[in-house]
């Protein structure tokens, strides 16, 4: 029975809410709990309970570690939930990712000490790999194994490769004897150099995910909703309005400089032969995005954080 089919877990009453799995903890809970503020979903969670009601939507949060957040999803425990596409991957189930969310941008790689004779992730055939990701590792190696077979002319593996569970300081392993190599996250790379470990192949890219139960996202409202607020909350993150003045004469050269996600919007001036144009960039490029349009003459050139937006 999961928790949609029990009317009352710690005393609160779950039927009729949508139930959203939220990283409890670790590397995406603060920005999750960010982007909850911003599509002003308020909940109040007493000290140590997994369940908060939202106070403003017909939702209970569900505060889980974010490797079980794909399993609970898949199996329809929970509504939707946000987690890593790491997660998802491993976990091996069937979820369908509504959108990615921008942050939790790592990379899953195979890594072995520097000063060891492994180069590339084919040097490891046969060896013993650390992991917290062992159904993905197990995959990846027994291709590997297969592949080194084949090219020996074997028709059976030798010697398969031993993936073993570790569940967190996975980069200690080699320096302790436990493992020849190790697949594990690497963002900045501080702890993989810290390790005296370097990355000799990734196995795959990722970022955290708002996913949801293949069947219950059809003839949701309250699902697209909350789809729509998150996108707006990620929209205003990354975009900042720009408004300016520019000689018409100069326009088509300005909006090739700023096209707008759809196209700029443009009024006219009192001032003769000038128009006034406000368009959304990407923060990340806003300070190019100044220079381009002063060298080209556009004046009063404003940059605006971007609070929410709805686009379509
Ligand atoms: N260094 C990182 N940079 C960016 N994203 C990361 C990083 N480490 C992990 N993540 C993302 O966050 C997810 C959760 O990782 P985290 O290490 O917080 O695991 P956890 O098991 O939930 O927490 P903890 O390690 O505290 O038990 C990962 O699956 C990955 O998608
Ligand atoms: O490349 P970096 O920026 O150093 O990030 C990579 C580290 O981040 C994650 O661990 P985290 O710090 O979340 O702690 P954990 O080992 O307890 O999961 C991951 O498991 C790596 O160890």
């Amino acid at each position: 029975m999961g928790p949609n089919d029990n009317p009352s877990i710690h005393n609160i009453d779950l039927s009729d809410l949508l139930l959203f799995g939220i990283p409890k903890k670790g590397r995406l809970n603060e920005q999750v709990m960010t982007l909850l503020a911003g599509a002003d979903i308020k909940f109040h969670r007493k000290n140590r309970i997994d369940i908060a009601l939202s106070t403003n939507h017909p939702i209970a949060l569900v505060f889980l570690p974010a490797a079980d957040i794909p399993q609970f999803v898949a199996d329809g425990n929970v509504d939707i939930g946000i987690t890593g596409q790491d997660m998802v991957a491993e976990a091996g189930v069937n979820v369908e990712e509504l959108m990615s969310l921008g942050f939790g941008k790592c990379r899953l790689c195979v890594q072995t000490p520097v000063d060891s004779p492994y180069r590339s992730a084919k040097d490891l055939v046969g060896k013993r790999i650390a992991t917290s990701f062992t159904s993905l590792v197990r995959e990846y190696f027994k291709a590997l194994d297969v592949q080194v077979a084949k090219e020996a002319g074997l028709t059976t593996i030798e010697k398969s490769t031993i993936v073993q569970f570790l569940s967190g300081s996975v980069e200690a392993s080699c320096a302790l004897g436990l493992a020849d190599g190790i697949v594990d996250l690497v963002e900045s790379g501080e702890t993989m150099h810290a390790a005296k470990l370097h990355a000799i192949e990734t196995v795959l890219t990722t970022e955290a995910v708002l996913i949801c139960n293949p069947t219950k996202h059809i003839n949701n409202p309250l699902i697209e909703k909350i789809r729509r607020r998150i996108e707006g909350v990620i929209t205003a993150q990354r975009f900042v309005l720009c408004t300016y003045n520019v000689p018409r004469t100069k326009l088509a050269n300005a909006i090739k400089i700023t096209p707008g996600k759809k196209s700029p919007s443009i009024s006219s001036l009192d001032t003769d032969g000038w128009v006034a144009v406000s368009v959304m960039v990407l923060k990340s490029k806003s300070a190019d995005v100044m220079d381009e349009l002063a060298e080209i003459g556009a004046q009063d050139i404003l940059i605006t954080e971007i609070k929410n937006a709805r686009m379509n």
